[in-house]
């Protein structure tokens, strides 16, 4: 039995980088960009207008006061098709081009029409360059605006979108596969019979490996037989991690770790030191240079949740290329006495008492097949190996659910 430390260290030693790939930008929040994006082109590609308004001479404004004659509309869209000359002005809307000559726009709260072809403007401070923002003064042609490495965002989205890329090359999301095994196990919208239970680590692996950023796949329940465990872990093996729950224990038919072996799936570890968790096995199979990351995850549904945050997310993020994919860690004040007992360091679901004040109270918990009682927790206190008592008041650390 390996330490969670030594397990963190071989998970970050077989799981590499993914090869980068083009695919639509909009699938890819979140992804590392695997190129230097340039602009394609000047933004804003022309002097706009800022304001809804006239563009001016700014010199005839000098005095503060001016009646100008109206030469055009420019609205967004349109380009302008006169020169502003002096005491004249065009109407102009946010987002249109300024026309030649002019060099300014006052905003159209500070003018007053006066009849169809004049305008009376009384504003101070028009100096030129007044609500315009200048061609290229965002963006030049040819710069590079987003460097490779940079994590997607829906603002990057939005980056990559004003430089005419609907494509990129980035870091794709790892692909996952869940297979769920056991006999006992029913589907979520069946009843279960006699010695039946229902398969909740399945939807819940899914669930928590797309919000660890991978993309899931599941492949439903295998029952304890070896040519079904065969056939559903050869195309689970096609993806880049491939998540298995139950049958890695010592039961008779826990058949998992001898059909892995028959896959030419090597194991890296079996069993760490951790509760929950402790039966959990890691391997890996590379064929024609494709590489599968395999956890065998504990059967018991709090096991699977705790090895799936520490193991199997570790594992996504380092395929994704993200040195930062876990859970967060905390400093935190028992609100209550805890008893420890065990020679595994303990992960124990607890509950916000005053989240402001970072106090956190121990839930009555039934161990590691109780999920329900984990719907109220925020957090797993980290006690450490050893019969220990702990007074309320003492700092423990955490992680954050
Ligand atoms: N002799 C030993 N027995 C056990 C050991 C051990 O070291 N020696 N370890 C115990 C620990 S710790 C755990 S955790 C469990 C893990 O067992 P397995 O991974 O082999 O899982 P199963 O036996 O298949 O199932 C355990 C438990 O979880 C339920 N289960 C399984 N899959 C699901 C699912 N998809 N959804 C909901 N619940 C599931 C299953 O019905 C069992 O109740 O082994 C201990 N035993
Ligand atoms: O380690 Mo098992 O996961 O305690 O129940």
């Amino acid at each position: 039995m390996i330490s969670i430390s030594d397990a963190f260290e071989l998970i970050d030693q077989h799981a590499r980088v993914l090869p980068s790939q083009q695919q639509a930008a909009l699938d890819s929040i979140d992804c590392l960009l695997a190129e230097d994006v340039a602009s394609d082109m000047d933004s804003p590609p022309y002097d706009k207008a800022m304001m809804d308004g006239y563009a001016v001479v700014a010199a005839d404004l000098a005095d503060g006061i001016a009646e100008l004659e109206i030469i055009e509309e420019i609205t967004a869209g349109n380009v302008p098709t006169k020169t502003v000359g002096r005491t004249q002005a065009a109407r102009i809307m946010t987002g249109a081009p300024i026309p030649d000559g002019a060099d300014a726009v006052v905003m159209i709260e500070l003018t007053q029409k006066v009849g169809e072809t004049h305008v009376r403007i009384e504003a101070s401070g028009v100096t030129p360059g007044k609500n315009i923002m200048p061609k290229a003064s965002s963006l030049a042609c040819g710069v590079t605006v987003l460097p490779s490495g940079k994590r997607l965002r829906a603002l990057e989205v939005g980056i990559l979108a004003e430089v005419g890329r609907d494509q990129v090359s980035v870091v794709p999301r790892p692909r996952v596969a869940v297979l769920s095994t056991g006999d006992e196990l029913v589907d979520v919208t069946e009843k279960p019979g006699p010695g039946r239970i229902r398969n909740s680590n399945g939807p819940m692996l899914v669930a928590q490996i797309a919000a660890a950023g991978g993309t899931p796949e599941s492949l439903g329940v295998a029952r304890d037989v070896r040519e079904e465990l065969t056939a559903k872990i050869a195309r689970g093996l096609e993806a880049d991690i491939l998540v298995l729950s139950g049958g890695v224990s010592a039961g008779v038919l826990d058949l998992v770790p001898s059909v892995l072996a028959e896959q030419r799936v090597e194991q890296i570890f079996h069993k760490v030191q951790l509760k929950p968790g402790k039966p959990i096995w890691f391997g890996k199979r590379t064929v024609d240079g494709q590489t599968t990351l395999v956890f065998g995850l504990p059967g018991n549904p709090v096991s699977s949740l705790v090895c799936f945050e520490l193991f199997v997310r570790r594992a996504i993020g380092l395929l994704a290329g993200r040195t930062e994919n876990e859970l967060c860690a905390a400093e935190v004040t028992l609100a209550a006495p805890f008893v420890h007992r065990g020679d595994r360091p303990t992960l124990f679901p607890a509950r916000w008492e005053d989240a402001a004040q970072r106090t956190a109270a121990p839930l009555t918990w039934k161990g590691s097949a109780d999920l329900a009682a984990m719907a109220a927790a925020d957090l797993l206190l980290q006690f450490p190996a050893g019969d220990a008592e702990y007074r309320a008041g003492e700092a423990i650390s955490a992680l954050l659910l």
